[in-house]
């Protein structure tokens, strides 16, 4: 068997958009992805969150599923439009499902993580000016968190900033596959940086709120990078496009600035970086109490000129989930020790971690996932090698509790550990989440 600490968190994540539903009820208004599942073309034969997995009226019997499976503690996020449906209007009724779900899971001893923003931004903040392009939008997420602090403060041990500020800003201003879908790398950098500040500015007033008990971090989407081959030219496309996924996040939080590599690279497309202001990067690398890490797939690229990061992604020789990502369970253990070595000693938090396979339910009601428990495991050898190698890694997440929205591609793509029947909402329990089970009743894996 191979041990995990004792006191090591296990966990299941979600989020607001992905599962809630219920997009009218109790005040909430739209977000910026109601109206983009909503646009022609954007998302998987026109899915949207409109019901979802119904948590926001089912979140008994899903904690009460969390507690089958013994969990130790939920991620989820917080719908930044139930809580202010209008710039400035507080809602109560908004906060007070949150202060029902908390309550339902510390009854049961479970661990709230509650991430403040996880993509649902109100439209009305969208509607002014673009959202996170408008330096507005800072002072608008942390009136939003101030108030979380205030109403659910120490009842949540750990907060979340922000869930991956690259998919927030890169992958939905610039490349435009998310919501607001935009394609446009100025407002893409515009948008990260807004966010980045926003994180900080919201730990600082965490901070002078002295929530006890509580602790405060941000989870970042990270992709390790290999070049295709030895030659100095790959190894720059891997330089640039490590920078581009991981660098430019990291940088600003760790080592309070952008990377001179890409600040370089970027403005030849981008011009000035007119919206970085004196002062901004001292308040993104406030010191924050862990790291969140979102962790799926790496990649491989090889030089390619003609690329605005001089990098084309090469296939890897690994097998495949059903988002086509390559299963790469050591490049978790390279991530893990670079994130040590070059950033931080901080407790880090595996926030996120599973994978889309074909699941079906058999005629005996079972969900024969053994694919996706062979991914878990093998990605919790990884982390249990780099505990056990000294590294400060507290906690391991599965993405996800339940099958949900999965974005751009609705309910296609099933990444939970309990099944949802999205006609019935009747949920079952894969083998994966019976596995996981006895995994945590151990905190251990077998060889
Ligand atoms: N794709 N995919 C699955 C999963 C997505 O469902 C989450 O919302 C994101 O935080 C992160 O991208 C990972």
């Amino acid at each position: 068997m191979i041990k995990f600490p004792k006191e090591f968190v296990w966990g299941v994540a979600t989020s607001s958009y992905q599962i809630e539903g219920a997009v009218n009820e109790d005040g909430r208004t739209p977000s910026i992805w109601d109206t983009f599942s909503k646009t022609e073309g954007k998302t998987y034969n026109g899915h949207t969150g409109d019901v979802a997995c119904d948590h926001y009226h089912r979140y008994k019997e899903d904690v009460e599923i969390m507690k089958e499976i013994g969990v130790k503690a939920y991620r989820f996020s917080i719908a930044w439009p139930r809580i202010f449906p209008e710039e400035g209007k507080y809602n109560p009724k908004g906060m007070d499902f949150y202060k029902r779900l908390v309550d339902e899971l510390l009854k049961r001893d479970i661990t709230p993580a509650a991430t403040i923003y996880h993509w649902d931004l109100p439209k009305w903040a969208y509607d002014k000016r673009g959202g996170w392009l408008n330096r507005d939008s800072v002072k608008w997420y942390v009136e939003y968190a101030t108030k979380l602090f205030e109403e659910l403060g120490d009842a949540i041990p750990l907060w979340i900033t922000h869930n991956e500020p690259w998919c927030a800003s890169i992958l939905s201003y610039g490349i435009g596959e998310h919501a607001p879908g935009h394609k446009n790398y100025r407002e893409a950098l515009i948008a990260a940086h807004h966010i980045l500040l926003s994180h900080g500015e919201a730990v600082k007033a965490f901070r002078e709120m002295n929530i006890k008990g509580s602790k405060i971090g941000i989870t970042l989407n990270l992709t390790p990078v290999y070049p295709a081959s030895e030659k100095e030219e790959d190894k720059l496309a891997a330089q640039y496009a490590d920078g581009f996924s991981n660098r430019w996040f990291l940088d600003p939080i760790f080592k309070g600035n952008y990377p001179e590599d890409m600040m370089e690279l970027y403005s030849k497309i981008i011009g000035e970086f007119d919206f970085i202001r004196e002062g901004d990067l001292k308040t993104i690398s406030v010191p924050i109490d862990f790291l969140g890490v979102n962790y799926y797939t790496r990649g491989i690229v090889k030089y390619d000129e003609e690329s605005m990061l001089k990098a084309e992604n090469v296939p890897g020789p690994g097998k495949r989930t059903e988002m086509g990502w390559e299963i790469s369970p050591e490049s978790l253990y390279d991530l893990l020790k670079r994130l040590d070595r070059e950033y931080t000693k901080l407790p880090m938090y595996i926030t996120e971690n599973g994978a889309a396979f074909k699941d079906e339910v058999t005629e005996d009601g079972r969900v024969r996932d053994d694919e996706r428990i062979e991914y878990i495991k093998e990605h919790l050898k990884a982390a249990a090698k780099f505990i056990e190698e000294g590294g400060n890694l507290k906690g391991y997440f599965v993405w996800s509790l339940m099958d949900n929205f999965e974005w751009a591609h609705g309910y296609s793509k099933r990444f939970g550990i309990v099944y949802v029947d999205f006609n019935t909402q009747k949920r079952i329990l894969k083998d994966s989440a019976l596995w996981y089970k006895e995994v945590i009743e151990k905190s251990a894996i077998e060889e």
